[in-house]
Parts: structure tokens; C-alpha cells; sequence
């Protein structure tokens, strides 16, 4: 195997850290970084915008033809009510398979590419090379997105972000299409104790020891 097919496939809950661990890994093994989370709070952003129902299937599935992956604006996306209505509209089959389309297409470049998700190890990408399951405890996750919203506007409450994540679990592990959940193959990482450097280089030693172990069949 050459670096060339490195293909990382990274699943977890809200807040549990995969996406800061995603662009870590892409910066350091040189592979473009897909947040397919962003995809999906794009089409849920697209119908809060028109003043559409999140539940309006119709709508979102022609908004999610036109997510352009080029195009994804992280500041604007980022806000706490869109990834709220991100978990919304991803009950919907149609926009599943249209977002599914264009993450596989950014997972085919012939560079390999990080993709960070709820369901990239299990539906998108079920053949990456490595494949991470990223967890912390939902009071890690709860404390984490307060001091991301406390950096950027200042207010926060624990006790409904706390909440908000429960409900966000319970809807994408439970939805009939494509449940969050770890593929059969994925490796383990759970954050909770552990800080951003101390997960980067667990992940490290991971995919490293995949890919020497390939290398040598
Ligand atoms: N291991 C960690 N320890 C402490 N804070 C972390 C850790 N990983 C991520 N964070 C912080 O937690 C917040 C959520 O991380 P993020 O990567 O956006 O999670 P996700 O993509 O899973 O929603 C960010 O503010 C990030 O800086
Ligand atoms: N591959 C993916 C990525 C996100 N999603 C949905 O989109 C929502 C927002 O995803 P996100 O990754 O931006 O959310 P955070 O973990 O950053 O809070 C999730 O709660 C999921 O419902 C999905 O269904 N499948």
C-alpha cells in the first residue's frame, strides 16, 4: 500500500472531537479533509434560510443537490441551531443518498483523502484503510461545545447543551438509515481523558501501525 490509497474513514457523536482530529491527520499525512457533517448542515441551513420545515422532504432533497463540496462556509455552518437541524433532515433517505454520491466521489482522488462523519466507515467509505470510532462521555462533549460557544460569543448554558447533545445522540443513533454507530472494523478512541495532542498521536500509532502492517503483505 502506498500513501497514495490512504483512505481514513472517521465516525463519532457531536463534540467528540473528530473533526479536530480529522484536519490534524490530513495536515499531517498530506490527504485533502472532507467534513461530511458540513453537507448536511448545509441543506439543513438552505431550508432555515427559505423559512422551509426541516421535515420537508421535497425541499431538502433539492437542496442537497445543490451542496457544492467547494463551497462549504465552516462560519456560517457552524452555529449550534444548524447542526440541530442537520440531525433533522439527515433522517431523510433521498438526501442521504445524494450527499453519500458526492462524499464518495471526494473519497476516490487518487491521493486518498480524511473523511470525518457519522456513518463513513459503515456506508461511505466501508473499504478505507483505517477506519476510527471517536467517543468522550456526553459531560466531556457537553463541556467542550460551552467553551467553543463561550470563545465565540460568550454565552452558554451546560445544563441545555448537555441536553442538546443527549437529543443529537438518540437521533443519530437511532434513525433507520445509516445509525451512527462503530463499523465492525473501526478502531476505538475514546477522548474523554484525553487531550487534542495525546488523540492525535493515538491515532497516529494506529494508522501507522495499519499501514506498515499492509506494506509488509
Ligand atoms: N481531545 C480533546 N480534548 C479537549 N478538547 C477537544 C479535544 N478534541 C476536540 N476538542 C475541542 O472540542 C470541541 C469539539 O471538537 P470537534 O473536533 O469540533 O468535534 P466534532 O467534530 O466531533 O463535533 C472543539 O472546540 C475542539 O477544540
Ligand atoms: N456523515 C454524517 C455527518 C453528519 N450527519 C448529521 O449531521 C449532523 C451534524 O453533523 P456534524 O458532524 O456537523 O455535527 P458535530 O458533531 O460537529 O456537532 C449530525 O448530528 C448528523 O445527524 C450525518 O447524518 N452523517
Amino acid at each position: 500500500m502506498t500513501a497514495a490509497s490512504l483512505v481514513i474513514a472517521i465516525d463519532g457523536p457531536a463534540a467528540s472531537g473528530k473533526g479536530t482530529l480529522a484536519r490534524r491527520l490530513a495536515d499531517y499525512y498530506h490527504l485533502p479533509h472532507l467534513d461530511t457533517g458540513l453537507t448536511y448542515r448545509a441543506v439543513a441551513h438552505m431550508l432555515l434560510t427559505k423559512g422551509w420545515p426541516l421535515g420537508d422532504a421535497p425541499h431538502a432533497v433539492e437542496a442537497a443537490r445543490l451542496v457544492d463540496l467547494g463551497s462549504l462556509d465552516r462560519d456560517v455552518l457552524s452555529v449550534h441551531a444548524v447542526g440541530e437541524a442537520a440531525s433533522k433532515i439527515a433522517v431523510i433517505p433521498e438526501v442521504r443518498r445524494i450527499l453519500v454520491d458526492k462524499q464518495r466521489a471526494f473519497a476516490a482522488q487518487v491521493s486518498g483523502a480524511v473523511l470525518d462523519g457519522r456513518d463513513i466507515g459503515t456506508v461511505v467509505c466501508p473499504d478505507a484503510t483505517v477506519k476510527l470510532y471517536v467517543t468522550a462521555s456526553a459531560e466531556v462533549r457537553a463541556r467542550r461545545r460551552l467553551a467553543e460557544i463561550e470563545a465565540r460569543d460568550g454565552t452558554g448554558d451546560f445544563a441545555t447543551i448537555l441536553a442538546d447533545i443527549a437529543r443529537r445522540d438518540e437521533r443519530d443513533m437511532g434513525r433507520a438509515d445509516s445509525p451512527l454507530r462503530p463499523a465492525a472494523d473501526a478502531h476505538l478512541l475514546d477522548t474523554s481523558e484525553m487531550d487534542i495532542e495525546t488523540a492525535f498521536i493515538a491515532a497516529r500509532t494506529i494508522i501507522d501501525g495499519i499501514v506498515a502492517a499492509a506494506s509488509e503483505s
